[in-house]
């Protein structure tokens, strides 16, 4: 795939930012911010953005192609008043955006995952609810648009739930519409439209994964053990509710340095990345932290995978 560097500068990436964010700084000017989950062709995204030159727009999207192609309709645009950002948005709206950061949050035609072996992916549940309402200014909306009922009146159970929000209602073929690839799809097949907005009044407590800014390194003194390092490949570590497992190790012999291949799990949120072990130049020493490249979202999971890895080389020596 080819990828015009003009795109870029639309492209967020907050896995090499301090956490959380706050949505103002990523445009020059301090504006109303509104957030879109799942923009697909984006063409809500970018009409909203066109209309409203005063106020900026972030989209989150799990698909790079459509992260791409709304990047080169942005760039043929001149837009400079949207930022998109690939993530899956249950992670990307609980873990990287400041308390009461937008002024509106847009969701049109998400997957309804019908079955329920796959009910963990809808976003509609009370935990996503309440991730909205702590990111959202008092007095901002929520607005779905979806084409499952079902999913709607979960939605809407879900933000009464929360507590966080009042005017809760669902509308059955509103009058007005998205005009988005799926609705225009939805509307030929002449199938109901549901629309479900509210408005918010409280922040709700949420835990969250992600926070404090430092990298996680660790130094190890003396030598370490390649021995047990091999043997802690691919062990699964349960510790303080995450999961990691080190998958595999490549040695650099030219840098003087392991890369080692892990996977770390927080509840259902999944990374994989590498953690290095160089040799401190001129000392018998080690410094154990994350590679530069790809790096992860500093979660609990990530940073205990990197802790215990020193750990198994110390005791090692
Ligand atoms: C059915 S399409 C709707 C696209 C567009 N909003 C429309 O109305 O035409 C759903 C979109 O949500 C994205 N998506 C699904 N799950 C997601 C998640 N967990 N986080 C972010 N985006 C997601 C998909 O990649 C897809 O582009």
């Amino acid at each position: 795939m080819n990828i015009n560097v003009n795109v870029l500068r639309y492209f967020v990436d907050p896995s090499s930012m301090d956490l959380p964010i706050n949505p103002v700084t990523l445009f020059g000017k301090d504006k109303d911010v509104f957030l879109e989950v799942g923009f697909g062709n984006g063409e809500f995204l970018v009409e909203m953005a066109e209309r409203n030159p005063e106020k900026a727009f972030i989209g989150l999207e799990l698909s790079l192609i459509s992260l791409v192609k709304v990047q080169k309709q942005l760039d043929k645009k001149q837009l400079e008043n949207v930022r998109v950002i690939l993530v899956d948005a249950r992670f990307g709206t609980r873990e990287l955006f400041c308390e009461d950061s937008f002024s509106g949050f847009y969701m049109n035609f998400p997957c309804p995952w019908p079955k329920k072996s796959h009910a963990r992916k809808r976003l509609n549940d009370r935990n996503f609810l309440s991730s909205i309402a702590t990111i959202l200014r008092k007095d901002a909306f929520f607005q779905l648009y979806t084409d499952d009922e079902n999913f709607a009146t979960d939605f809407m159970r879900s933000a009464e739930a929360t507590g966080c929000f009042k005017a809760i209602e669902l509308t059955k073929n509103p009058n007005t519409g998205v005009n988005t690839r799926y609705e225009q799809k939805w509307k030929r097949e002449n199938r109901d439209i549901f629309r479900v907005r509210g408005k918010k009044i409280s922040t709700p407590g949420i835990e969250r994964l992600c926070g404090g800014d430092e990298m996680p390194h660790r130094l190890v003194e003396g030598e370490i053990s390649e021995e047990a390092l091999k043997e802690a490949i691919n062990k699964h570590f349960k510790k303080n509710n995450v999961v990691y497992i080190y998958k595999d190790i490549y040695q650099d012999m030219f840098n003087k340095r392991y890369l080692v291949e892990t996977i770390a799990v927080d509840g259902d949120f999944e990374q994989k990345f590498y953690i290095e072990i160089k040799k401190k130049p001129g000392k018998r020493a080690w410094i154990v932290r994350l590679n530069g490249h790809g790096l992860p979202f500093r979660t609990r999971a990530v940073k205990e995978a990197v802790f215990n890895l020193a750990e198994i080389l110390e005791k090692g020596d």
